[in-house]
């Protein structure tokens, strides 16, 4: 099997720099990022860490510095008239005639791009919008009009979705819409790239995720990967906590007091626990992982890497070269 038919999107050490006021701002730094053909891929990080950037790099809008990207194979931008009939974004919030109907304006669409009619009914369908699809767009909700856009985009079959945090403003109701589209665009056998700084949003839906801040990948691969990575704790119930927890710290182990039970981190084999307590005739009664969630793993990544955090470089005197960002550290792979 080659890259191109394992993954939808390669970038190798991407790199963009803008051009700011105070000088340069490293937008997108050194970012290799791989996405497995099929499944929902969760691109993921805070506020201003570079997904935008990087998404329009992956369609040709922006330029990158440096750096290479492949999508299905094919080198983008100089490729990209060969790739982009295979791949739908939304980038921006949708925009359609208000007084036109959600079915009027995607056969005008699908005439446009030579699509049959009937497709039209069935992107209506694929998004949940056939019942109201003769309404006008401006009495759309917001979610509706981001599935309409959805929709559009399906018009063409396109083997790549990529959405820009689709699911912004959405209320609940309309977030749990998005998702469902695109798991069910992914189950498919269709690629959904989409972008969030809401893990909440994403992580149920994702097969695989990459997680950037300050433009840098912090860690990349299946939601349980990128979770069983960072270890998560177990909690240990045991008649003397107090003397068990000297026991499990003298071992290495970081053990914090939980009610009273303790929670230990760092130990991947839990049964070992149970070995040092019982040589010091401490007799567990419970042994319970407790699985950090996408949302602690993304948090304690990301620590310092939003937008509202002092920046450990700064924006570099003009001319000169922004350093890398120390916040971006270990994790990925
Ligand atoms: N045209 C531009 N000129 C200068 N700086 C820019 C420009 N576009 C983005 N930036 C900066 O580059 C960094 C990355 O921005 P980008 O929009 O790619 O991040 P993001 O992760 O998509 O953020 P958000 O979730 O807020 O959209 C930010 O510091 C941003 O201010």
């Amino acid at each position: 099997m080659t890259v191109a038919d394992e993954y939808a999107v390669v970038t190798k050490d991407l790199r963009k720099t803008y051009r700011t006021a105070r000088g340069t701002r490293v937008a997108v730094d050194s970012l290799s990022l791989r996405v497995p053909v099929g499944g929902v891929h969760g691109f993921l990080g805070p506020n201003g860490s570079g997904k935008t950037t990087t998404i329009r790099m992956l369609l040709g809008l922006v330029r990158a510095d440096a750096g290479r990207i492949r999508i299905f194979g094919h080198h983008v931008p100089e490729a990209l008239p060969e790739v982009v009939g295979r791949v739908g974004a939304i980038v921006e919030s949708p925009k359609f005639l208000p007084s036109f109907s959600g079915r009027r304006s995607l056969t005008l669409l699908a005439d446009a791009i030579d699509a049959p009619t009937g497709r039209v009914d069935e992107v209506l369908e694929a998004t949940a919008l056939r019942e109201r699809a003769d309404d006008a767009f401006s009495a759309y909700s917001l979610g509706m009009k981001q599935r309409l856009a959805i929709a559009a985009t399906l018009l063409k079959r396109p083997d790549l979705l990529i959405f820009d945090e689709p699911t912004n403003g959405l209320d609940p109701a309309g977030i749990h819409e998005i998702r469902t589209t695109m798991r069910r665009l992914a189950d498919e056998g269709r690629t959904v790239l989409v972008s969030s700084h809401i893990l909440a949003e994403v992580e149920q839906v994702a097969d695989t995720v990459s997680i950037v801040g300050r433009g840098r990948l912090l860690a990349t691969g299946t939601v349980a990967e990128v979770i069983g990575d960072r270890g998560g704790a177990v909690r240990v119930g045991v008649p003397d906590p107090a003397r068990a927890a000297q026991v499990l710290a003298a071992a290495g182990l970081t053990v914090r007091p939980d009610g009273d039970r303790l929670l230990v981190e760092g130990e991947r084999e839990p049964g070992r626990i149970t070995w040092l307590l019982a040589q010091q005739n401490l007799w567990v009664h419970e042994l319970t992982p407790v699985r950090a969630g996408l949302e602690g793993v993304f948090l304690e990544l990301t620590q310092g890497t939003s937008l509202g955090a002092p920046p450990p470089d700064g924006d570099a005197p003009p001319g000169g070269a922004a350093a890398p960002s120390s916040a971006a550290a270990g994790g990925a792979r």
